[in-house]
């Protein structure tokens, strides 16, 4: 069966500095697959290559969704086909309300824009909408606030591919409950979740998980496998001579 995504031997290179060096990996739909690893080891540099964000371009490899090459396809197209990236820092858009900004995911699918959908998302993400309807998605709202915005946007997106760059950071208790109730139901509506994350209790939503360290993923495995892989071998790495590179499933 046709993967939903698929990484080949993807090699990117920034100032020429090799930042990814060599990354294979594939998603299927319906599933949570999680990359973890040290600061400063690509994955947020993954993330902005599989979204396409400018100057990010791999320098090799292969880029396929649903079969299909997506590699030198620009950001907006390759949001059209259904990938989104929620970034570790919640964006901010002077002069977008939030109701403006959420109506956007639903036309660019051309599905009619009711306030009924736009409360549901916001109730799902634990956000009053009466109270934040109108207000902008500038610094006038907090980090938190933005990120759970972020992710009624992603709602209404429903997206085929979903990156989500520590959608955890930033967030109180009561948010993270609302990711992890989320990340349930794109499950459930067959979407694919690439999670970028540091965090224990995030883990637990995963199916599989990859342990990347310097640009290339070292170990792929059950979530608890590969967190405790990473603990005991990793952060700060003093062992590299003990890490083995075959990649365990
Ligand atoms: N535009 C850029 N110019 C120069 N170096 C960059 C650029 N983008 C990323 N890098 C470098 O690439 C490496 C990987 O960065 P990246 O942000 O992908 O790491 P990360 O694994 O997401 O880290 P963290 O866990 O801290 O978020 C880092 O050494 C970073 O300094």
């Amino acid at each position: 069966m046709t993967k939903l995504l698929e990484v080949k031997d993807l090699h990117l290179k920034i100032e020429d500095a090799e930042i990814l060096n060599g990354l294979n990996f594939s998603l299927e739909k319906g599933e949570v697959f999680a990359l973890i690893g040290p600061n400063g080891c690509g994955k947020s540099t993954l993330a902005y290559t599989l979204m396409g964000i400018n100057k990010y371009y791999p320098d090799q490899g292969e880029l396929l969704l649903n079969g299909e090459e997506i590699k030198d396809l620009p950001i907006n197209e390759r949001a059209k086909k259904g990938i989104t990236l929620a970034w570790q820092e919640p964006a901010r858009y002077q002069g977008v309300t939030v109701r403006e900004f959420l109506s956007l995911g639903l036309k660019a699918k051309k599905e009619e824009v009711t306030e009924e959908k736009l409360r549901d998302a916001l109730q799902k993400v634990a956000i009053r909408p009466e109270t934040y309807l109108d207000r902008f998605v500038d610094k006038s709202l907090s980090g938190g606030e933005r990120k759970r915005i972020e992710l009624a946007a992603l709602i209404l997106m429903h997206p085929e591919l979903i990156i989500l760059d520590e959608p955890d950071s930033g967030v109180d208790i009561v948010a993270l409950n609302n990711i992890a109730d989320m990340i349930n139901y794109f499950k459930e509506s067959q979407s694919g979740i690439l999670l970028i994350t540091h965090s224990q209790e995030m883990l637990k939503y995963a199916d599989r998980a990859a342990l990347l360290c310097d640009g290339e993923i070292i170990r792929q495995g059950k979530p608890e496998a590969i967190s405790e892989y990473f603990k005991s071998f990793c952060g700060p790495c003093t062992k590299a001579e003990e890490c083995e590179t075959e990649v365990a499933s």
